[in-house]
Parts: structure tokens; sequence; C-alpha cells
């Protein structure tokens, strides 16, 4: 179910922000630890998960199909595991996370397991891990796309061994499958042949955490990983403030020449903290870590930057909102994929940013964004949490941006709305 659109004006600031920010666990963190203690052999505790849309179909799911979810403490979720089963049905919203994430562990249960999502989920890419599962001897019905609506018939066991994908689309086919992969009686080998598969610091994520709750993992050889078959250990989680949201108020900080600080930052980090920073310091900004947390002030100064963004592609909206207000053209690329995330987020990008009077010139993999003086415009969301973060941060500096839908930011942050204006109310 997708609630009533919910139009917004983003706040335009009156002078530098400056504060410091309290933001929930990283979506992808709790997603995978959500995952990890659903397979594990006793029970598990995730300390401050993000509670947003995403993770809470994630915990509707595994209570569906069997693991008992606890998540009435904010602070820490506890997760008892319990034999997997049929029949289920898991709504993944639209969550790419669900979506290639459950359906392998959904193979592990004894009964059918059905998914379906959002109507645009049912346009995002799955097919590659659909044939990878039935080439491990899972069965599984699909659209005639290969995606959503989709049942996995599970029988209890997943065999595994060898098995090939092309993760061009998605580095989401890789984790979901290493995830549950140490359940899979014979483990799992597997190779992807195609173009680069994007995301790289995403599968980091997903090798460390796993080896964290005990499984034997080797990624020695590019594009090839094994998982030993073997137990995964119950543990406590301890989840990092999400990067990726940080990221508009970050930028709110480099639009209007001020600083925000993101509280509770770890001193050793699993998100692709490196690449922020990099990206953020290119655009203009200064970036510093201290027991506060992590800085990022701006001289109010945004310079024009020529990035491959494939590694941190889902940073590509806030990074091209940054762009339409810079001194100088950008050109971001290497994130086709992109065009199959929430939305097709380049045409997506191009038109929004286009509308608002920034010329933009859409590649197959990315966007080259000439800044012009912009203007209001009705900015569509297109359902899109990232899409809403660009708007606000567009409408720091340019009057009457007004989204279509800010309700689309519970996805990752439910609070979005009111942490933004409570950000800007304190220029
Ligand atoms: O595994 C994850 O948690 C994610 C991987 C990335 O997916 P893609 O590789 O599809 O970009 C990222 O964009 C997404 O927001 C979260
Ligand atoms: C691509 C994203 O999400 P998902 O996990 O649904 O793929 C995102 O959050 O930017």
């Amino acid at each position: 179910m997708t609630a009533e659109p919910r139009p917004w004006l983003a706040p335009s600031a009156s002078g530098p922000v400056g504060a410091t920010v309290r933001l929930p666990g990283s979506k992808s963190m709790t997603a995978r630890a959500l995952v990890l203690a659903a397979l594990a052999d006793g029970p598990s505790v995730v300390e401050r998960p993000l509670r947003a849309r995403d993770t809470e179909l994630m915990a509707a799911g595994l209570r569906a199909i069997g693991v008992a979810v606890d998540s009435s403490d904010d602070e820490r979720w506890r997760l008892e595991p319990g034999p997997l089963r049929g029949p289920a049905r898991v709504d993944v919203g639209l969550a790419g996370t669900i979506m290639r994430f459950l359906p392998p562990a959904a193979a592990l249960a004894e009964g059918t397991v059905e998914f379906d999502g959002d109507p645009h989920a049912r346009n995002r890419p799955l097919r590659p891990i659909v044939e990878a599962l039935r080439s491990l001897g899972v069965s599984i019905d699909a659209s005639a796309t290969g995606g959503l609506p989709l049942t996995v018939r599970g029988a209890g066991l997943v065999e595994g061994g060898e098995a090939v994908i092309d993760a061009s689309g998605s580095s989401q086919f890789v984790s979901g499958l290493l995830l549950s992969a140490p359940r899979f009686t014979k483990g799992l080998v597997l190779r992807h042949e195609g173009p680069p598969v994007p995301s790289a610091p995403h599968l980091r994520m997903t090798t460390h955490m796993l080896r964290a709750a005990g499984a034997v993992v080797d990624e020695s050889v590019p594009d090839v990983w094994a998982v030993e078959p073997g137990p995964l250990r119950g543990r406590t989680w301890v989840i990092e403030p999400d990067l990726s949201g940080a990221a508009p108020f970050f930028a709110a900080a480099m639009v209007t020449g001020g600083s925000v600080t993101l509280g509770g930052w770890p001193a050793e980090s699993w998100q692709p903290v490196g690449r922020l920073v990099e990206l953020l310091t290119a655009l203009g900004a200064e970036v510093t870590q201290s027991a506060d947390g992590l800085t990022v002030r701006g001289s109010g100064q945004l310079h024009g930057i020529t990035a491959d963004l494939s590694e941190v592609s889902e940073l590509t909206p806030v990074v091209s909102a940054l762009a339409a207000l810079a001194d100088g053209p950008s050109e971001l690329r290497g994130v086709e994929h992109i065009r199959g995330h929430e939305t097709d987020r380049i045409a997506a990008l191009a038109t929004e940013l286009g509308k608002a009077g920034a010329e933009v010139t859409e590649f197959r993999d990315g966007l080259r964004i000439e800044p012009r003086p912009l203007h209001q415009t009705d900015w569509e969301t297109y359902a899109d949490h990232r899409m809403a973060h660009a708007a606000a941060v567009i409408g720091l500096a340019v009057p009457g941006i007004t989204l279509t839908d800010v309700g689309c930011t519970s996805k990752t942050l439910p609070e979005f709305p009111e942490l933004w204006a409570g950000l800007v109310a304190r220029s």
C-alpha cells in the first residue's frame, strides 16, 4: 500500500546552517543484519537499527517466513530464528534489499513464498538473481520480464554449488545470494560475467558482515565470491548512522556555507566514507572527523566536478543537485544501472533539474549538468526518496521548489521533513 501524495514546499535557507544531526542506522547494514540474524543458529540483537519502510517491510517479510522479530524497542530489535516456512506473502515495497535479499532465504524455507511490491517494484531488475537461483536448483515462478511478482517454492534446502551471474544491473544480486550462501548445502561459488558490478563498497559490507557472523568467504579473485557452507552465529549488530541518508544534510552545509556534523559517527566504518569525503571535497567542502562526529563545512562556493559515481551511485541525486548549484559544469558518469533504481534516476534528474532551469545532457550512464540561474518548479519525486532529497537541497537556494510528494522519504528516513525543517530553521 502506498500512501496519499504529500506535496511539500522545500524551505529556503536564510543563512548558513549550523547543526549536529543524529540520524538513524544505515539501511544497508540494517537489512544485512536482519537477514543474517534470521539465518543464524541463535538469537541476535540489532542495535540502533533503521526504522523506516524498507527495514520494517524486511522485518515483516522475515516474520512471515517464521523468524521472530521483536521491533518494539526503537534502539534494539531482537531476532529469534525459527524453522523457515511458507506459505507466506512478502511485500517488498520498493526495496531493492528485500526483493534481492529475501528470495534466496525463502528458497531455504519449506513451502511457497510469494513476493510482490509497489507498482514500480515490478520494473526493477531481478532476472539475474532468479536465474542464478534456478541454476542452483531452486524452483521459482517469475513474471514474463523475470521480475516481480515472484513465487519461490522452497524445498527446505538449497543445494548450492557454482553459479554464474551478470550483476552489472545491481550489486544486490550478489549480496542477496552471498547472505544466504552459508546455509546452502554446498555453499556457493558465484562468478560475475558482464560489465562491471556497481557499488563495490556494498559488496564489501556484505562480505565483512558475513565474516562477522562466522562465515568463511573468499573474494581474492576479482568477480568471484566463494562462501563455504557452515553455521552463521547469532550476535549483536551495532548499526552505524546512515551515510547516504546524511548526504543531503551535508549538502545543506555546502549550499549555505554552514557546517553540519553527523553525530555518533564511528572511528571505523563499513560504509564508503572515503569516497564520500573525496566527492564532497572536490565539490568544495572541508570534511573533518572528530569525537563529535563527521563534520562537513561549506564555503558557500560549489565547484563543478567530473566523477565516476559507480561505487556510490545512490549519492547521484544529491550530488547532481549540488552540481546544479556549482560555479561550473559537472559530468557524472558510470551509473547506468541507476535507471533501475527507485525510478530511472538519470531520466528523472535530467527532467526535474531541466524544469528548474539547469542545462542537462543525459548520457546512457550519467549526466552533464551546466548550472544556470534556477527558478521555482513543481518537482516530481517519482516515489523516490533520493529525488526528494535532491529537491530539498535545491530548495535551500531556490525559493518555490515544491515536491509532489515528500512522503516517499519514508522509504529510508520517515522523519526527513521534520529534521530538514529543523535544520533550515537554524540558518
Ligand atoms: O546492498 C545495498 O544495501 C545497496 C546496494 C546498492 O545497490 P545497487 O548496486 O543496485 O546500486 C545501493 O545503491 C543501494 O541503495 C543499497
Ligand atoms: C537504490 C536505493 O535503494 P534500494 O535498496 O531499494 O535499491 C537507494 O536507497 O538509493
